[in-house]
């Protein structure tokens, strides 16, 4: 690929066993994350908790990370990321954290080195708001919600 970004990675002290976040084919949009819980979590039935990656990262300003969900966590056992996607800033070098919940009707156990979510990264433009009184004139005007059809 001609494009590249590099993206720095730092293991926190305690997590050297813990995999970096991986590619798991070539063309995978998503670097899987590892549970870096003690030793394993237990989540009940509509619980929450805020799961350890072991890694903190710093990557060029014109670039976000999100953390989004893996479909077969979610179709099988109705795990997922509560903010999904989640936002990790560019200038962000904390601890990447990963919010899971329990949608599931059975406990779910997080193990250590688990793989638990995946971090994608994109693109973020530099936007700059101009306030203005009017906005330009659309044919949808404020119509939204549903307004096109009857569901
Ligand atoms: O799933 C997530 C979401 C966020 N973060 C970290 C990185 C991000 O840069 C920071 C703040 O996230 P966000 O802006 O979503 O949270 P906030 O509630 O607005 O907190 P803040 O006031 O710190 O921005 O928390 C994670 O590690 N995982
Ligand atoms: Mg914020």
């Amino acid at each position: 690929m001609s494009n590249h970004f590099d993206v720095q990675i730092k293991r926190l002290p305690g997590n050297e066993d813990i995999p970096l976040p991986q590619k798991m084919s070539e063309l995978a949009s998503g670097f899987d994350l590892y549970a870096a819980v003690e030793e394993l979590l237990v989540l009940a039935p509509g619980d929450r908790a805020l799961v350890p990656t072991g890694f903190a990262i710093a990557m060029p300003g014109e670039l976000e990370a999100q953390i989004r969900p893996r479909s077969g966590l979610a179709f099988k056992h109705g795990i997922t990321s509560l903010n999904s996607p989640g936002t990790i800033d560019a200038d962000y070098r904390g601890e990447v954290k990963v919010l899971l919940i329990n949608h599931g009707k059975e406990p779910f156990t997080v193990n250590r080195k688990e793989r638990i979510a995946q971090m994608v990264f994109q693109l973020v433009p530099d936007i700059r708001l101009t306030e203005v009184k009017e906005l330009d004139a659309t044919v949808r005007g404020a119509g939204g919600f549903g307004h096109t059809g009857t569901r």
